[in-house]
């Protein structure tokens, strides 16, 4: 289960036929209509007959009932919660008794007519999902003149429901691998306090999701992050900025960063240049994703500067340099949004303000060079980890950034994914893409960065080539290893010097060892069937 996204209503069970109204501007008005009217009902009779007329609607169009159920699940129980104490409030003619309080007949119409309308807009809101591309409705929303707060508010509240959801599910599946019972409906006291405990912290979980997401959508150009109408790539200007001043397109100067009393960033500096390779390593808990989140502009330092393609970063120009620089975060389900996988890597080329066929070509070109040409009509949510990384890769891909930063892309991969991104990161070089890897393996480091960073407590604690990879004293103090294919020359005598960083190179040192052992015991051979040659008889 990993349908994280926030508009994801166009999984199984939700693909229709073509919507009423082709038009997304009229079936929005129609919908938003359709929504104030039924708010407008205060018969309990009414709002059952509309709530029945879009339940048939909805089943005509082909959404599964399964579907439909499962949305309302989402909401009643929340409607419930808000309406269970009504009728036992106001004065009316009493139809009741619990315990000591008294329902009346007014209060339970009223209640029964609030949950009616809860339900009435959540099928509405499913029908329009399940019928209209995020894209298409955030561009339709704004072009009605719906404030971009609103359309922020309104996306982020559905994306907490739908986040809620799928958190609850994993969360409740590892409590109940440990052994906690949930089953019939009453619990043991345990139970309870467990459940109560967990709702705590799905909250927490589903809310620092729902804020990486958020900021995954504005970072492509989202709600109100779009360049629509300004510029359709990165800024001329800026982009000569770089060429002219120098060559390096992060600097880094004296960062601090504190997560209140926890300092995670302490005076990191760091230069990167264009076109290079970089690795930043480092155990857990090092500041590697903090210093992530500040190269992208998502948090500002506490002290110190930050220049990324020659504009120093601030909450301001944070927006536009998303633009350029592309995060691909550990977990894909951060964020990939969209209802296929398609209409996922289009979502940014659009917000740039680029024409349908421009988008159509970033499209097939970002998903064709990470492989997912095949799978472009399919619900991202419905892939693999593997592929679902691929989505997202070419999703800022798509983007066309100058700078790729990638939080632990090899996590959960298997050996072919892992070659396969390998192989990606060389393209990405070649088509000059400056990349900046997060990860613990210093394997893959050693083979393929060109500059390694190595942060330990916040500090950054050496910088430089791929030696630094070989330096077993500042290896232990970074809580790193030796790269394996080192290790064997380690153990011999005369090949401590020798440093593989590839399989080829190891293979290349193998043989040049064994060759010179051959010549070594071909003398030596010779010595003793000729054993009068070193007298010169
Ligand atoms: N939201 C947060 N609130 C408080 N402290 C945090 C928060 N996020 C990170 N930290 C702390 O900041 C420090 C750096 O964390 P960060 O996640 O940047 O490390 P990391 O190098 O990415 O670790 P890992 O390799 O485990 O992903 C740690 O001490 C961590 O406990």
């Amino acid at each position: 289960m990993s349908a994280t996204g926030p508009f994801h209503e166009a999984e199984k069970g939700a693909q229709v036929k073509l919507p009423f109204l082709r038009r997304v501007n009229r079936r929005l008005m129609t919908v938003l209509g359709l929504l104030v009217t039924v708010m407008l009902f205060k018969h309990p009779a009414a709002l059952s007959g509309a709530a029945g007329c879009f339940l048939f609607f909805m089943l005509w169009s082909d959404i599964s009932l399964r579907h439909i159920v499962k949305r309302l699940l989402l909401i009643v129980p929340f409607g419930l919660g808000a309406v269970v104490f009504i009728p036992f409030q106001g004065d009316g003619t009493p139809l009741f008794e619990l315990w000591r309080w008294t329902a009346t007949g007014e209060g339970v119409r009223h209640a029964l007519v609030i949950l009616l309308k809860i339900v009435c807009a959540n099928l509405l809101i499913t029908y329009l999902l399940a019928v209209t591309p995020l894209f298409d409705l955030i561009k339709g929303l704004r072009t009605l003149g719906i404030p971009s707060i609103f359309i922020e508010m309104t996306g982020l509240m559905m994306r907490y429901f739908f986040l809620l959801k799928d958190e609850a599910y994993s969360m409740v599946k590892a409590q109940r691998s440990r052994g906690m019972k949930m089953e019939g409906w009453f619990w043991s006291k345990r139970t309870y306090k467990r459940f109560g405990e967990l709702l705590g912290v799905l909250f927490l979980r589903a809310y620092w999701r729902s804020q990486r997401i958020y900021l995954s959508i504005s970072a492509r150009g989202g709600f109100a992050g779009g360049t629509e109408g300004t510029s359709a790539s990165p800024p001329a200007a800026a982009k000569c900025k770089v060429q002219e001043e120098s060559q390096m397109v992060i600097d880094v100067k004296e960062i601090t960063y504190r997560y209140g009393a926890i300092e995670a960033l302490r005076g990191v500096s760091f230069g990167i240049e264009q076109g290079a390779k970089t690795v930043l390593m480092g155990p857990n808990g090092a500041g590697k994703s903090t210093l992530i989140s500040l190269l992208n502009g998502l948090e500002q330092p506490a002290a110190g500067e930050i220049h990324v393609l020659g504009e120093k970063l601030t909450q301001e120009s944070g927006r536009l340099v998303r633009q350029r620089v592309g995060v691909v975060y550990q977990d894909p389900d951060d964020q990939i949004f969209s209802t296929t996988v398609e209409e996922d890597v289009a979502f940014g080329p659009r917000n740039l303000g680029l024409g349908e066929t421009d988008v159509a070509e970033r499209v097939r070109e970002s998903l064709d060079s990470v492989g997912m040409g095949e799978l472009r009509g399919r619900s991202p949510f419905e892939l693999s980890y593997g592929q679902k990384r691929r989505v997202a890769i070419a999703g800022v891909l798509a983007m066309q950034p100058e700078v790729i930063i990638l939080d632990e892309p090899m996590a959960f991969l298997d050996p072919k994914s892992r070659d396969d991104l390998q192989a990606l990161l060389e393209k990405m070089h070649e088509m000059g893409i400056t990349l900046m890897i997060a990860t613990h393996d210093v394997d893959f480091a050693a083979e393929w960065a060109d500059q390694v960073l190595i942060l330990k407590d916040g500090r950054m604690l050496a910088a430089g080539t791929t030696d630094l990879l070989f330096d077993d004293g500042l290896l232990m103090q970074a809580d790193l290893h030796l790269p394996r294919l080192v290790r064997p020359f380690r153990m011999l005598e005369g090949t401590k010097e020798m440093r593989p960083r590839t399989v080829r190179q190891a293979a290349q040192y193998i043989w040049k060892l064994m060759a010179a052992r051959g010549t070594q015991s071909d003398m030596q051979e010779t010595e003793r069937r000729v054993p009068g040659k070193r007298e010169g008889k």
